[in-house]
């Protein structure tokens, strides 16, 4: 079977280091019996070893681009090479397998926006593998990490959870190394990451192709919004009336979400030491505050596992709201004790006259854009 000019289905398998993306894909090429599969394979290193593993590499059915993220520095190659593959032979799926730090958002971005790769592929399946092992470990408030490993585990928390809530399945692989009770509470936290997504446990990445090739899943406006945290947050927004809809309670596992709003800013140096000392059990935070100290500007917090930033990231509008609206995910959150703390960060009246007095009487430790 052969798709005509666009119609090449591409599924995009994404997941950290060692997670089981090699593994996903050999299984599919040694039992899909309905396609004809080409792979793309990137990976970091020097040589290119999960081309050499790759079931089939010595047909030509692997390409690989090599010394690179396939998101950034690659995307050129990847351009030119699915091009070319499309050009020099017959297939009719595309199975790309991502290196372990990129991001799927620049790759499915290639395959929608690149016009000679639009023209002939479409992007049909946002595959992302979990290892759920290493997943518990990053997330679990208990575990210790040693000092060196603090920026490395910043990064792959920041990696992990953009591949959980952007795509369209889910397997959450490595299923045999960790207990039951665990994966129940894992699936919890990654339900709650990623309402949308077909969710699959997997061991040795045991899904049958069809689960992951010309699904016909992939839809960007959806992809876009599905994230657990986009959703508190547009409830939120459009059900500020009712004060039910803050909460949300994800399943039996302990894990829930809420969204904090409030329409007065927080003080620089209490909402930063509330920061520090951060509630244990909130695994994911994302959203905007108000600042005291800068009130035309839209002051954005990103914190996923152990890694949070928080700093600008635009001006309000005219026609805005300006208000801060927090979404906060996590196992055992102590909701009201937090609420209650960001309250407390919150500029009394007389800290309100003072800011509009003089809004550099306090120290803002916060980045400058
Ligand atoms: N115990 C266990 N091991 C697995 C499972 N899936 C994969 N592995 C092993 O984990 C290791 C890494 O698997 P790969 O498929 O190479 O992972 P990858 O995501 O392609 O790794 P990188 O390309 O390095 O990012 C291999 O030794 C696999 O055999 C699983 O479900 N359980």
């Amino acid at each position: 079977m052969t798709l005509g000019d666009g119609e090449i289905p591409v599924t995009i398998v994404s997941g950290t280091l060692g997670a089981g993306k090699t593994t996903l894909v050999n299984r599919v090429l040694e039992e899909q019996t309905d396609h004809d599969v080409a792979v793309l394979v990137n990976d970091m290193g020097e040589v290119n070893v999960d081309a050499r593993l790759v079931a089939g590499s010595d047909d030509g059915d692997v390409i690989e681009l090599t010394n690179g993220c396939v998101c950034c520095r690659l995307r050129d190659d990847l351009t030119t090479e699915v091009v070319r593959l499309a050009e020099e032979r017959t297939f009719d799926c595309l199975l790309v397998e991502a290196s372990g730090i990129s991001e799927p958002l620049p790759i499915a971005r290639t395959f929608l926006e690149d016009e000679a790769v639009a023209e002939r592929y479409r992007l049909d399946t946002m595959v992302s593998v979990l290892d759920a092992y290493g997943f518990w470990r990053e997330f679990d408030p208990e575990t210790e990490r040693p000092r060196e490993d603090a920026d490395a585990g910043r990064e792959l928390a920041d990696v992990l959870v953009d591949q959980a809530e952007f795509c369209d399945v889910l397997l959450l692989n490595k299923c045999d190394l960790v207990p039951d009770d665990a994966l129940e509470t894992i699936e919890g936290i990654v339900r709650e990451l990623q309402p949308r997504a077909d969710l699959h446990r997997t061991t040795r990445a045991d899904v049958a192709p069809e689960a992951v090739l010309d699904t016909g899943l992939f839809d960007f406006d959806a992809v876009k919004r599905s994230a657990g945290w986009k959703q508190r947050l547009a409830e939120a927004h459009d059900e500020e009336d009712h004060e039910d809809h803050d909460h949300h309670e994800g399943n039996d596992h302990g894990v829930s979400s809420f969204c904090y709003e409030s329409e007065r800013p927080f003080h620089p140096e209490r909402f930063e030491a509330w920061m520090d000392e951060w509630p244990s059990g909130v695994y994911r935070a994302k959203g905007f505050f108000l600042l005291s100290t800068r009130p035309e500007t839209v002051m954005g917090l990103n914190r996923a596992g152990p890694s949070v930033t928080a700093g600008p990231i635009g001006q309000w509008r005219d026609d805005d709201d300006p208000a801060t609206r927090l979404v906060f995910i996590g196992t055992d959150i102590e909701e009201e004790a937090i609420r209650a703390q960001l309250d407390g960060c919150l500029c009394t009246d007389e800290e309100m006259a003072d800011a509009d007095a003089d809004g550099n009487a306090v120290s803002d430790p916060f980045p400058r854009a």
